[in-house]
């Protein structure tokens, strides 16, 4: 039957020597050396095959689908198939476009970045050296102690080096010679002693109305002469000024024979005589409200201040706005106390302005600006300039005055001996009744000397405030580029192994002759010292510091000594153990008890 085939259901397909049949269901086909089965399923032949669905043959010329609906070309597929296939093909010419956008984007943003660090390339050529961190971001530390990372990176870098943190750079001076020749010298003045852009100048200083934390530019060279004249006067140069805090003074020793011996910790009755002092040399003198307007801005106005709280609303300023959190509250908080700072300091203060009678800081600012007025018209002195000096002053004293005084006391514990000499110095210049002045510090050349160790060793501020410079600046062989920050590192330069001999010991005796007398300013150790920083950004406040110091010193050793509860142990007084409380250090949490110097030999029997 040469040429003549027939399905078994009987429809027939046939052709001779033709290639292809098939019946209408599609069952079979047959043909020479084509064949299906019955359910279509296989075709057997050399060379032709189809799966079981019927969806592929592969052999030139012959494919079927499940419904057999055939196909006769190497390039004709069922139509499901070919939907399928059109469906993958749309999706793959999506993703080819996409894939091309994506290129085309990474393209265009890679040529960006190349050309911007193309144009920057002059400011980034010959930078210090220092640590690297991620490309861009830098490194991440511990803020609150980036003083100990500074001094870690010192040993390995040098006395200037530059480091990446959250993306801003930041050059670190850690010698006295590098950051007098940055901050002091006359070729650097005007380059190397701005501030940094910052929320709390810009926000809680009216626009940068305040000395701290303002650029340098003619405002803040004239605003920082006012705040040191107006202190000058009527701080413990002022005759009134001495007699309150002589009465602030007492008040203090009343307290601690109130307190009749029992364990304390000591700020808590020193830390409101600080804030009453300085509402004092704001005002003349100090009402109860304003003492506590002025206690309420210097511990909501540190948190404020902390770098690790500070930066992020420098990030987000918007953060203040969202409410029911951390940011919000502290924000306005702030703001509330500031405009209860306002009213005591500027509007109660006005009424009571007399020109014929001035003797507070307000006052004598008040007169600035009637001499201005009569100058030029218009005082640049506006009363917003005299708040924002106002907060400064409140911000910068008594946190520090708070961490030198504790860590002093902290220091009179751990060395005994150093406050009985300190007590026999008292006896011996001041006696025991008479009260102790500003006058007797020249006097008394160990409490000088205990108190500048102090200063050393603790290192209460481990940094200066953050400099900024606005332009490239060229400086040690190396070019620093725009917007640096830049900090000097005290805490290295008070430890410094080639400037002093043992760092680490606390030795009071390095600032004395061998006559017991204080060292010449021009001696490397005075040179070296540098606690309150130097330069124009120098520090306003560090001769109403000493004074501060001394008076508190000498008005509780002259009656009390300082004593170790029972009981209680002391942590170490290593200044790297120094907790911080950003920007100063504080010693370990402690108590101690304040016993009258006449009943210590008893205390000590019991
Ligand atoms: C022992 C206590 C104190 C220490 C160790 C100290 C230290 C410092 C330091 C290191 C600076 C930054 C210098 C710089 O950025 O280069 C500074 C700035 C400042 N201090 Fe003090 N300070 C103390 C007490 C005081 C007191 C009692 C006052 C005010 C009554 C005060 C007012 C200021 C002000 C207003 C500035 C900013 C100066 C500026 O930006 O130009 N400080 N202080």
């Amino acid at each position: 039957m040469a040429g003549i085939w027939t399905n078994e259901t009987g429809v027939q397909a046939n052709k001779a020597g033709t290639s292809i049949w098939t019946n209408e269901i599609c069952l079979q086909a047959n043909m020479a050396g084509i064949w299906t089965n019955e359910t279509g399923e296989r075709t057997n032949k050399v060379g032709i095959w189809t799966n079981e669905t019927g969806v592929q043959a592969n052999k030139a010329g012959i494919w079927t689908n499940e419904t057999c609906v055939q196909t006769k070309k190497a390039d004709y597929f069922s139509i499901k198939y070919i939907k399928r296939l059109s469906r993958q093909r749309n999706i793959l010419q999506q993703l080819r476009k996409k894939m091309l956008f994506e290129i085309l984007l990474g393209v265009v943003t890679i040529t960006i970045f190349m050309f911007y660090v193309w144009i920057t390339k002059e400011n980034l050529k010959n930078l210090p050296p220092g640590p690297k961190g991620v490309f861009w971001f830098g490194l991440k530390i511990d803020i609150p102690n980036m003083h100990l990372d500074f001094t870690k990176w010192w040993k390995a870098f040098g006395d200037v080096f530059e480091v990446k943190i959250l993306g801003r750079r930041i050059l670190v001076l850690n010698s006295p010679k590098t950051i007098r020749e940055a901050f002091e010298s006359k070729a650097y003045t005007t380059l190397m002693n701005h501030r940094p852009p910052n929320f709390i100048g810009y926000k809680i200083c009216n626009q940068y109305k305040c000395v701290l934390l303002r650029k340098y530019d003619p405002t803040f060279i004239a605003m920082k002469k006012e705040m040191v004249n107006s202190m000058d006067t009527h701080g413990f140069q002022s005759k009134h000024f001495r007699s309150l805090a002589a009465d602030m003074m007492n008040d203090v020793v009343k307290d601690f024979i109130d307190l009749n011996g029992r364990p304390i910790d000591p700020m808590n009755v020193l830390r409101p005589s600080f804030c009453k002092m300085i509402g004092t040399l704001f005002a003349g003198n100090c009402s109860h409200i304003l003492q506590k307007h002025v206690a309420d801005f210097d511990s909501h106005g540190d948190q404020m201040i902390k770098p690790q709280i500070h930066g992020v609303y420098k990030k987000f300023p918007w953060i203040r706005w969202i409410p029911f959190q951390f940011y919000n509250r502290l924000y306005k908080l702030v703001q509330k106390i500031k405009k209860d700072l306002q009213k005591a300091l500027l509007f109660d203060l006005r009424n009571s302005y007399n020109t014929s009678n001035i003797k507070c800081m307000v006052h004598q600012l008040f007169r600035s600006q009637d001499l201005q007025r009569l100058e030029r018209g218009k005082p640049w002195l506006t009363d917003a300039h005299i708040h924002g000096i106002a907060m400064d002053l409140i911000n910068t004293s008594i946190l520090t005055t708070k961490a030198v005084m504790s860590g002093f006391i902290f220091l009179l514990l751990h060395f005994p001996e150093m406050q009985q000499k300190i007590q026999e110095e008292i006896d011996d210049v001041i006696g025991k009744d008479r009260q102790p002045e500003v006058d007797d510090r020249k006097k008394t050349p160990y409490i000088q000397a205990c108190i500048y160790e102090c200063l050393r060793y603790q290192s209460h501020l481990p940094l200066t405030a953050p400099h900024y410079n606005r332009k490239k600046v060229d400086i040690f062989k190396f070019t620093i580029p725009p917007k640096t920050i830049i900090f000097g590192n005290l805490f290295a330069c008070h430890h410094d192994e080639e400037l002093w001999e043992d760092p680490w010991t606390f030795k009071p005796e390095r600032y004395l002759t061998e006559e017991g007398q204080l060292i010449d300013k021009d001696h490397p150790n005075m040179i070296n010292l540098i606690a309150f920083g130097v330069g124009e950004r120098m520090c306003v406040g560090y001769e109403m510091a000493l004074d501060r110091m001394f008076l508190y010193t000498t008005y509780i050793l002259q009656k009390f000594s300082f004593v170790v509860p029972n009981g209680s142990q002391l942590k170490s007084h290593d200044p790297r153990n120094m907790v911080s409380e950003s920007p100063v250090l504080l010693p370990p949490p402690y108590m101690c008890r304040v016993v009258k110097r006449k009943e210590m030999g008893k205390d000590e029997a019991e």
